[in-house]
């Protein structure tokens, strides 16, 4: 399809879904999972992920009344526009003014510079009726720093920009198809009046003679929608990676090359241990990511009825959680995929492997609700902090709550002694434990070398982020031990669980043996255990794999991928797609007779001389 043809089907996708959400009619989580069977992105995303979140988490109970009955039956449809041209990461940075006009009762927004453009939301290019913008509050003169506002953007008649307002869609982004069905957009204010009631004034207000009330709660609930969007994008990696999993193990155990002895039946790649060594830990990932998505829901769910209590004890680690395994699991989920597609060597390269429209669709998540370095920062932030307040009586709580046992972890040995032991929960935690606290530690300390905090946190930020990784990591793996030891119906189910949740840990080992041998984690006897144990684990799984992943239940119309058929009928498929391509429906390409033809005719001509 062609862009607009993309954008407009995308538009019949969406409001079908909503149509059958109403006739049905579909839960919430039935919903949700229609949303993954249509599989594009589309305006409803923002709008029903961030749009009317928005509203319900920073609106007042009067504006909830007024705009959450609109939004919720669609008679007005908004997104989410926060990002600009010039700032996207640092969002105390945004440029876009909202000034209070105490003659008019109203806020002007503007767009001072082309750098406060609102530049990447979605659904705000093409579709999006209204947005929650965040903009710079200025009362009297004054700037209060970023707030946000509910903001009609075109008439609801012809759906025309309202006067004072300059709209459009960003462009092509990367990939054919892909992120494509969005209508990212970009957006000017020319001095565009709205009401005063229009604020969000949940957190802090503004009254009618112009008199600014800050927040008497934290004023980082202002980014509570985030925080929500990232404890969903988690769970979303699982899906995701357990797609292109799908696809490189089916196609895997498909695949025959080589090892055969006088024309004799070849070895499926799947049983080659390198295969395995690069597939196996992403089937892991696809299983730990799904749990630790599960338990990041039950923590978010937990928080949310704290806040509602006005207890924000949880809340920095709440943020610090959301941020650092988004940031976490996107990154390993976009690797995943494009490990998926060598995997599959060649024929992943084609489009009807399905894999590089997943690549191309998912890798954004590693931008999108935050960049995944700024999101490791901040887990970063909060570990310092953590550490600092070490011994001072305060005792570390939830996934922190290792810390508290500073002094063993910074000095006790690994006891592994053989292979099997690799197999042991508490000493696999006690590992990560130990690796996450000492590289924390050790970025306290080298801080602690310099006099200006903030200057030191710049010098160390390559180390910070690795130790904010090592944390998630072992919050992963904590959250897979804990999945095993709660009630798996079936032993056969649960001793192929414990096999991935050890290839995740083991895998991981491997993969930052600098870390664990730098901080005297483990010795380099223990790492070599560690890896005979990986690979007898491997030979666990190899016979299960394909049944692995057919329990994520994905149909063949949905994993839309030749190579992971769930019949394994790969090489008919393959040449049926080839001859789909309209490159074949003829047999003398268009163009012969304007350049092939004259070029060999030519060579023909100077061969005859
Ligand atoms: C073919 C295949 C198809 C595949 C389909 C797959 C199927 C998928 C199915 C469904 C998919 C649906 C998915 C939904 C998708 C939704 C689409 C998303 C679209 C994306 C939308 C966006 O991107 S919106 C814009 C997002 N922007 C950002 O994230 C900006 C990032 N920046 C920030 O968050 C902040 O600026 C910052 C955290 C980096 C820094 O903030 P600030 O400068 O204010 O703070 P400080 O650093 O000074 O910190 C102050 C203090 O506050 C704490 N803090 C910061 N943030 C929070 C928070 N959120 N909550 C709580 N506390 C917070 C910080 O830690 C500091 O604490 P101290 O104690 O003072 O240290
Ligand atoms: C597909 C897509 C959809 C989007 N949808 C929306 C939407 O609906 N609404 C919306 O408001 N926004 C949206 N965005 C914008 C998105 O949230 C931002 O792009 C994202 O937050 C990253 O910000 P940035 O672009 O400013 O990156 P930058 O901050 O400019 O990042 C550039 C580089 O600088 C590095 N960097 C930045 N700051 C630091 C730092 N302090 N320390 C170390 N390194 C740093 C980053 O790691 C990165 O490598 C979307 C983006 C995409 C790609």
């Amino acid at each position: 399809m062609t862009r607009k043809e993309l954008f407009k089907n995308t538009l019949r996708k969406s409001v079908h879904a909503w149509k059958l959400i109403n006739e049905l009619p579909l839960s919430d989580d039935e919903s949700l999972m229609l949303r993954h069977f249509m599989d594009q992105p589309g305006f409803l995303d923002l709008h029903w992920r961030m749009f009317v979140p928005a509203i319900k988490g920073q609106g007042t109970e009067e504006q909830k009344q007024k705009w959450l009955p609109l939004a919720n039956k669609m008679q007005i449809i908004g997104c989410y526009a926060q990002t600009e041209l010039g700032h996207g990461s640092n969002v105390q940075g945004l440029e876009t003014t909202a000034t209070f006009d105490p003659q008019t009762d109203q806020f002007i927004l503007h767009s001072p510079t082309q750098t406060s453009s609102k530049w990447w939301p979605g659904g705000l290019g093409k579709v999006s009726t209204h947005a929650v913008i965040y903009a710079r509050l200025i009362t009297d003169g004054k700037d209060h720093g970023v707030h946000g506002f509910i903001v009609q953007l075109r008439n609801m008649d012809d759906h025309s920009p309202l006067p004072g307002i300059t709209i459009g869609d960003i462009g092509v982004k990367f990939g054919n198809g892909a992120y494509n069905s969005m209508d990212n957009g970009f957006l000017m204010f020319d001095k565009f009046c709205i009401p005063r009631d229009q604020m969000l004034m949940r957190l802090s207000k503004v009254t009618r003679e112009g008199k600014y009330v800050p927040s008497d709660v934290p004023r980082q609930l202002m980014y509570g929608t985030m925080v929500s969007v990232r404890q969903t994008i988690v769970s979303n990696a699982s899906i995701a990676m357990a797609r292109a999993v799908c696809i490189a193990t089916r196609y895997s155990a498909v695949r025959r090359q080589f090892g055969s002895q006088n024309g004799g039946i070849e070895t499926q790649v799947i049983d080659y241990k390198t295969q395995q060594n690069r597939l196996f830990p992403l089937l892991a990932s696809a299983y730990a990511f799904r749990f630790v998505g599960e338990w990041l829901k039950w923590l978010y769910t937990d928080v949310t009825q704290r806040l509602e209590a006005s207890d924000f004890a949880t809340l920095p680690e709440a943020h610090a959680c959301t941020a650092g395994l988004k940031s976490m699991t996107t990154s390993a989920t976009s690797d995943g995929i494009e490990e998926c597609r060598k995997l599959c060597g060649g024929h992943g390269y084609l489009w009807c492997s399905g894999l590089p429209e997943l690549f191309a669709v998912y890798v954004p998540a590693c931008t999108y609700e935050g960049d995944n370095v700024v999101l490791q920062l901040q887990v970063a932030r909060f570990l310092m902090k953590t550490v600092s307040q070490l011994g001072s009586g305060k005792a570390p709580a939830g996934t922190t709550a290792y810390m508290g046992r500073a002094k063993h972890l910074l000095q006790c040995r690994s006891s592994i002694r053989k292979a099997e032991d690799w197999l042991n929960p508490a000493m696999v935690l006690e590992t990560f434990e130990a690796r996450a606290l000492r590289m924390a530690v050790s970025c306290a300390n080298n801080l602690s070398k310099f006099e200006n905090q903030e200057q030191g946190f710049s010098e160390l930020l390559a180390d910070l982020v690795e130790a904010a990784i090592a944390h998630c990591q072992l919050i992963v793996v904590s959250k897979f031990i804990v999945k095993l030891e709660g009630e798996i119906k079936g032993k056969g189910v649960k001793n192929q669980l414990k096999n991935l949740c050890y290839i995740y840990a083991l895998h991981l080992i491997h993969k930052h043996l600098g870390d664990f041998l730098s901080t005297n984690s483990i010795t380099s006897e223990q790492a070599s255990l560690a890896n005979h144990q990986l690979r007898s684990l491997y030979t666990q799984v190899r016979p299960n794999a394909v049944a692995l992943v057919d329990a994520f239940d994905y149909t063949d119309h949905y994993l839309g991928s030749v190579l992971g058929r769930y019949d394994g009928n790969v090489y008919p498929k393959l040449f049926e797609e080839a001859l789909k391509d309209p490159l074949n429906d003829t047999v003398v390409p268009d163009g012969y007779h304007e350049y092939i033809r004259p070029l060999i005719k030519q060579h023909l001509r100077s061969a005859r001389l």
